[in-house]
């Protein structure tokens, strides 16, 4: 109902989103079970801080928009929820291709 005609704009970005930390989750338990090179290959990076940070605040204020007092801020909310699923794929993109120049070196 909020959304109106784009039922799927929350949705598209939480999926990507929950997709990645279940494959980075599972990434990382793979890498750990191999050598330390693998392991230093997912260690965490700044994206991923900024991946982060951004979607805690982002999660913040599509909660505090509920509140029709914030309803203003809902647009910033979803914008921030893209720019964390932006840095969500693209910091997977980096761990994976680190992870495949340790693999290449084998
Ligand atoms: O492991 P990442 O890339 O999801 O980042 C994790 C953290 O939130 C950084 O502190």
């Amino acid at each position: 109902i909020v959304f109106g005609p784009v039922p799927w704009l929350v949705t598209v970005p939480s999926i990507a989103i929950i997709g990645r930390e279940i494959t980075m989750s599972a990434v990382r338990e793979w890498a750990a079970s191999q050598n330390g090179k693998l392991s230093k290959a997912v260690a965490v990076n700044s994206l991923g801080k900024w991946k982060t940070a951004t979607q805690m605040i982002a999660l913040t204020i599509l909660l505090a928009s509920r509140d029709s007092s914030f309803e203003r801020l809902l647009p910033s909310g979803i914008g921030l929820l893209y720019v964390s699923a932006g840095l969500s794929i693209w910091s997977l993109v980096v761990y994976m291709r680190q992870i495949m120049r340790v693999l290449l070196k084998k």
